[in-house]
């Protein structure tokens, strides 16, 4: 399976203007590299502009799902289509969609982690409901939203469901580029699966983020990985093979003794 993460940069409060640049990243990327998946950041409608979300958010009736329903059936791509901010019932959420390639809705996940530092919990409403497995051509998966990345337990509840590749779509500041970096080879290493991040790069008020979207093999080598600053195209084969070879290598599934820690 080819997967491309397309990190880029993101019009702040202007979703229409970033659906038109998805529109041509997707296009051109589908176009050259021909991927079977192609994954997109974090809040990429809008970008961190947490105080006019409840402007600009996404409702039941709006136009990001359709626009990306059709942009996957067009170019026949699988579609981690990042995450968006989503209103419903007076709450916003940060919501992730998956998107197959004849543009079906297939899974949708609200970011479970509010982050602090962004005073994100004054904003969004937290997910209500469990990160569970979906799945692409037979292959299972998972999808994380940037901060979820520093709870190990959730990424170890996907690989106990059965994810052999872990998406993680963001939004990373540059100042904590090291943890991005780090953590996501630990969570590739501890859950002998694939991490494929996608990170928006540029900078909005005053913070700059740190790009670096990255492809790991449930090794914890790092197959592919994009700039810190400019945006580009991440893309490599995975082989989900690779995910039962290892973990019979190395067997810490049979290894677990769960009846000792929570
Ligand atoms: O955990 C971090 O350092 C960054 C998290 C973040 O920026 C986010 O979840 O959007």
């Amino acid at each position: 399976m080819l997967v491309s993460s397309l990190q880029m940069d993101i019009v702040p409060g202007d979703p229409a203007a970033n659906r038109a640049n998805v529109a041509e990243a997707v296009r051109q990327e589908a176009d050259s590299t021909r991927p079977d998946v192609i994954v997109l950041p974090e809040m990429w409608t809008t970008a961190y502009t947490l105080p006019d979300l409840p402007f600009t958010a996404d409702q039941p009736g709006s136009e990001t799902i359709p626009f990306l329903q059709k942009l996957a059936a067009t170019h026949h791509i699988h579609l981690i289509g990042g995450s968006i901010a989503w209103k419903e019932n007076g709450d916003i959420f940060n919501r992730a969609l998956v998107i197959n390639n004849h543009g079906e809705l297939i899974y949708q996940y609200d970011k479970l982690h509010l982050v602090p530092m962004l005073d994100e919990p004054a904003y969004l409403t937290g997910g209500r409901h469990k990160c569970r497995i979906f799945e692409l051509d037979g292959i299972k998966m998972g999808v994380i939203i940037c901060y979820d990345l520093r709870f190990p337990e959730l990424l170890r509840d996907l690989a106990l469901q059965g994810a052999q590749v872990i998406f993680v779509v963001a939004e990373w500041p540059d100042a904590r580029r090291d943890h991005w970096y780090h953590l996501q080879i630990a969570r590739a290493i501890e859950n002998q699966c694939y991490i494929v991040s996608c990170n928006r790069t540029g900078s909005y008020n005053g913070t700059d983020f740190a790009g670096t979207s990255m492809i790991i093999n449930p090794w914890g080598h790092v197959l592919g990985e994009g700039h810190r600053y400019h945006e580009q195209s991440v893309h490599r084969t995975i082989q989900p093979d690779q995910v039962s070879e290892i973990r019979s290598r190395v067997p810490i599934f049979e290894s677990r003794r769960p009846e000792f820690y929570p």
